[in-house]
């Protein structure tokens, strides 16, 4: 199984190019299965969940293939099977937003239940609720969600108790086909959400209010393919960011999107950081120094991301000071805790927070990484860590970061994959 060793590295320095969003490319992959023609996608990061969402899509019937540089091109027009299957559903919880396309498309949809996760339970009851009140029929069976609807599903008026950025984005996209208008309140206003309703309005959807909390949606009888840029990947972004920041560095992330970061960047800034942004780019400077603590809590966009927490758990534990990070997303979002205290981290959990009390130096060690985010907050600790670290199971990494050990390494990092 391949590994990741890191040894101690320099201050990092110089520039990286963002890849596209991961989870604003997901929903819009899934978003082509509603049209009739071909959709021309640029700006798709080359990533294992990409790749299981190309074999999802190409079971169902749709043709994809890749053109030049980022571009993926998927024809959705002789879709036959209705069923995502268990296999390719369990390794990519974003399978689900397979659901509301099928179901608005061609009235009917099995696809596998995606069951619980590292970082939590993550249930789906919002979007099965949500489908329900637009006329699905929907029954549960042997771990598979079997939807069904005579004729259109029908707009609704649809309150979520939870903000769901997946369940935001599922029913968005079976309203786009349903008959009549539809509002979510209480919407999840992530940046992909806006993305997927730029994207689908793209394709002659008629989405209004994507970024507040009420999105209203008038149901259209058909969508086309359309030709999409997806937006950069804020997390992996803000990930390069707290890379520079730990090691002291000066590193500047091309192609990025800015306004997507605010909260990070505010906390970065905090930390001690020097930031300055451009129309597409972002720049961090350390100016040598070591990073302060800084306190935070995760919750819904525009607040902190959960998909940031760890990686700033990592940069605490090296910090000056003590900083209380607090998860109020997911409940058990703390699987880098004890790898981290594995490399000399003084971190105590008490409920959902984590304290760090910044140590001067952390020791390099084996490691585990047990999900996406945690990977990269151990790598972010290799890199001021005294000696090498490894870090295994990264097949969590390559889900979300696209050749990140390159990346990395041009900015001058000890980092290489070794099996
Ligand atoms: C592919 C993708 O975009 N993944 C992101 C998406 O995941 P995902 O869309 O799965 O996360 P959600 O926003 O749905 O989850 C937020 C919270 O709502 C709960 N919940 C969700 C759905 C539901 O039906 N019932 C329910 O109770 C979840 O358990 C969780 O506690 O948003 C998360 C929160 O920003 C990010 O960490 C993930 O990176
Ligand atoms: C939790 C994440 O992704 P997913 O929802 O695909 O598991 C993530 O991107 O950090």
């Amino acid at each position: 199984m391949e590994k990741l060793s890191i040894h101690t590295s320099p201050a990092l320095q110089g520039e990286v190019s963002i890849s596209g969003a991961k989870n604003a490319a997901l929903p819009i992959l899934m978003a082509s299965i509603l049209a009739d023609s071909t959709c021309v996608f640029d700006n798709v990061p080359h990533l294992r969940d990409i790749k299981t969402s190309i074999a999802l899509l190409a079971g169902l019937g749709v043709k994809a293939s890749r053109g030049k540089d980022d571009e993926l091109l998927l024809d959705p027009s002789a879709i036959d099977n209705y069923t995502a299957s268990y296999e390719l559903v369990k390794t990519m919880r974003a399978s689900i937003l397979v659901l509301g396309p099928l179901l608005a498309k061609y009235g009917q949809a099995n696809v596998s239940l995606p069951g619980g996760c590292a970082i939590g339970a993550r249930p789906v009851n919002l979007h099965l609720e949500g489908l329900k009140q637009m006329g699905a029929d929907i029954q549960v069976d042997a771990g598979y969600v079997r939807a069904s609807v005579e004729g259109r599903l029908k707009g609704a008026h649809i309150f979520m108790d939870v903000v769901s950025v997946g369940a935001t984005e599922n029913l968005m996209m079976a309203a786009a086909l349903a008959d009549g208008e539809s509002i979510l309140e209480n919407a999840a206003r992530e940046p992909e959400i806006v993305d997927l309703a730029n994207c689908l309005n793209r394709m002659g959807a008629k989405v209004t209010g994507a970024g507040t909390d009420s999105i209203k949606i008038e149901g259209v009888a058909r969508l086309h393919g359309c030709h999409y840029r997806v937006l950069p990947d804020r997390i992996e972004t803000g990930t390069f960011l707290v890379a520079a920041a730990v090691t002291g560095g000066q590193v500047t992330c091309l192609n990025a999107a800015p306004e997507t970061l605010e909260v990070v960047l505010n906390k970065l800034t905090q930390a001690g950081a020097e930031i300055k942004t451009g129309k597409d780019w972002v720049s961090l400077d350390m100016h040598g120094k070591r990073p302060k603590s800084v306190n935070l809590k995760t919750s819904p966009h525009p607040g902190f991301p959960t998909d940031m927490q760890a990686q700033f758990v990592a940069m605490n534990c090296v910090a000056e000071g003590t900083g209380v990070v607090t998860e109020n997303i997911f409940e058990n979002r703390f699987m880098h805790v004890p790898e981290l205290q594995r490399m000399g981290a003084k971190i105590s959990l008490e409920g959902n927070s984590a304290v760090c009390n910044g140590v001067e130096q952390l020791t390099g060690a084996q490691v585990m990484a047990t999900d996406l985010r945690a990977s990269a907050s151990l790598i972010i600790a290799g890199l001021v860590a005294q000696g090498e670290t490894i870090v295994d199971r990264i097949y969590h990494l390559d889900r979300g970061y696209e050749h990140i050990e390159k990346k990395l390494t041009q900015l001058g990092a000890n980092i290489s994959r070794i099996s």
